[in-house]
């Protein structure tokens, strides 16, 4: 994790982007791969291409993570992919069409191959299998250059590819399994293998010229698997049936054990599917600590902001968000706010429910509430039996400060209790996400806020600090007073913030 980024902060950025896939708040990760058949990449004519968002997301976790060293700890899920398209063994657009499309949405809360591990997640889900059965966590660390060379080819005889696998975890019978789960959906296109299936797929309607490996490419299922064993069908696809002999790879697989596994395979398809996906998405560095899961939450506060009038009382803003499948939540919220000495307010409605969305996990209705606090020593905000952790000893305040897009600066301004600042002085961090070189994902840098005086109000001290970044989409705010840190904000909540 990043210096100064929470747990918690980094747990309920992946639950929004889970949990809202349309309407108010939304994320735009899920729809990419809603229909299962979607294709959401950059390549033109997209309708036409032969290609699948699902199957390309699937895909990418194992070219990123079977490279991993387990024994050594290194490599795993850490999105060094991005840094390898060039590479033979990873030919086709989904390396770049995967990161173009997850950059956008990518901060310091959530890594690239957390994402990753999100697209895997929700592919599963919109393709017909058991996402139940995945537990998602967050924690990954994006590596910052290429890692080695090795992921198994068509061409690869069944020794060498096995001897990859065990190097990243899997037993045989696993690697087996793992690779008829992928190849459950999606194609061998002709652009990239035309040494495997021939140029003829090629046409104005399928321009990579796509083959799938079962009849039912859109669907995580056993067809593959069962036309593999009966010889209907595609008869387990291009990797078995292909007259190139030496790239029938999954052939090789398959037949290796006198078909054990994929005949197993094809009677519990769904949890087993699952279960080695998750294994292959939680393969990390051993630096990495992954969260626990990720759970929908019934009732949240986003986008919560503080503000410190002149005199130096403290209110609260923000949105609550219920999360409901048959029972409508009400037209408002009530709730309260609770001090520090155990002083309980009174209850205040919030506003009527002014947003709405869906998506995997159900409905979403969103409140907007702003209420004045005692203030300090205000510690949490309670309602339906949830409480938000609140601090007023040090906090950004994101009405006074500002984005400029045009001129690439942000202004931050904060408060701190002046009985903690204690003569010291305030400094800013802004996680800026960049583009870097050879990887269309960013990377994070922080870049430190000087901060300056600006006024006293009340009990409070308020500081101001400006500062040019490289891009101004996706960053998140903090400030400190030595080593007293306030929430992290996001700056699209700033004043012209995007
Ligand atoms: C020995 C191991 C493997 C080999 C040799 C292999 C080979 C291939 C090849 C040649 C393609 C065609 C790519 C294209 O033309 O776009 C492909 C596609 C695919 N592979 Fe594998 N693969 C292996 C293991 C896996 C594993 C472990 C997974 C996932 C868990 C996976 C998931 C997929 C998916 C989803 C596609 C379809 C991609 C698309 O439609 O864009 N593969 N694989």
């Amino acid at each position: 994790d990043f210096p100064g980024i929470d747990r918690q902060d980094m747990i309920e950025e992946m639950e929004h982007y889970l949990v809202d896939n349309a309407g108010t708040n939304s994320v735009p990760i899920v729809s990419a791969v809603s229909s299962c058949s979607n294709y959401a990449g950059f390549a033109s004519d997209p309708q036409n291409r032969g290609e699948q968002t699902s199957a390309q997301w699937v895909r990418f976790p194992f070219h990123d993570f079977v490279t991993a060293d387990v024994a050594a700890g290194t490599g795993g899920l850490d999105a060094s992919l991005g840094f390898e398209s060039d590479r033979a063994e990873n030919h086709g657009l989904f390396v770049n069409d995967t990161m173009e499309f997850l950059a956008p949405t990518m901060n310091a809360y959530i890594s690239m191959a957390d994402q990753v591990s999100l697209g895997v997640l929700v592919s599963v889900a919109e393709c017909g299998g058991n996402a139940a059965a995945i537990p998602l966590r967050v924690g990954r660390i994006d590596a910052l250059a290429a890692g080695p060379s090795g992921v198994p080819t068509p061409f690869t005889p069944i020794g060498p590819t096995l001897a990859q696998f065990a190097q990243a975890g899997f037993a045989a019978n696993e690697t087996i399994a793992l690779v008829a789960c992928g190849h459950s959906l999606g194609r061998v296109h002709a652009v990239n293998f035309p040494e495997i299936v021939g140029e003829s797929p090629i046409t104005s309607t399928n321009l990579d010229g796509g083959v799938t490996f079962d009849s039912t490419p859109t669907v995580l299922d056993p067809s593959g698997m069962n036309e593999y064993l009966t010889g209907t069908g595609s008869g387990g696809g291009p990797l078995v049936t292909t007259s190139n002999v030496s790239a029938r790879s999954d052939f090789r697989l398959f037949s290796s054990d006198n078909n054990v596994t994929i005949t197993n395979l094809a009677q519990n398809t769904g949890r087993i599917c699952s279960g080695l996906f998750e294994k292959m998405l939680n393969t990390v560095p051993s630096t990495v600590t992954l969260s626990d899961p990720i759970t929908p939450m019934p009732w949240k506060i986003v986008d919560f902001i503080m503000h410190c009038s002149p005199g130096g009382s403290v209110r609260i803003e923000g949105f609550i968000r219920a999360l409901w499948t048959t029972t409508p939540p009400p037209n408002k919220i009530t709730y309260n706010t609770v001090t520090s000495s155990g002083n309980v307010s009174r209850q205040h409605a919030s506003d009527a429910a002014s947003g709405s969305g869906s998506g995997l996990f159900g409905s979403t209705t969103y409140y907007h509430f702003v209420i004045g606090t005692d203030s300090p020593g205000t510690t949490s905000m309670n309602f339906q039996g949830y409480s938000y952790p609140i601090d007023d000893t040090i906090f950004v305040l994101p009405t006074q400060s500002t984005v400029k897009p045009d001129a690439n600066t942000i202004e931050v301004k904060a408060a701190v209790l002046t009985s903690s600042l204690a003569g010291g002085t305030m400094e800013g961090t802004l996680y800026v996400p960049e583009t870097q070189q050879g990887s269309m994902a960013k990377k994070i840098t922080m870049v430190t806020v000087p901060m300056k005086f600006l006024s006293t109000n009340g009990n409070y001290t308020l500081f101001d600090g400006l500062v040019s970044v490289s891009n101004v989409e996706g960053v998140i705010a903090k400030v400190a007073v030595g080593s007293l840190g306030s929430k992290t904000v996001k700056t699209k909540l700033f004043n012209g913030g995007i």
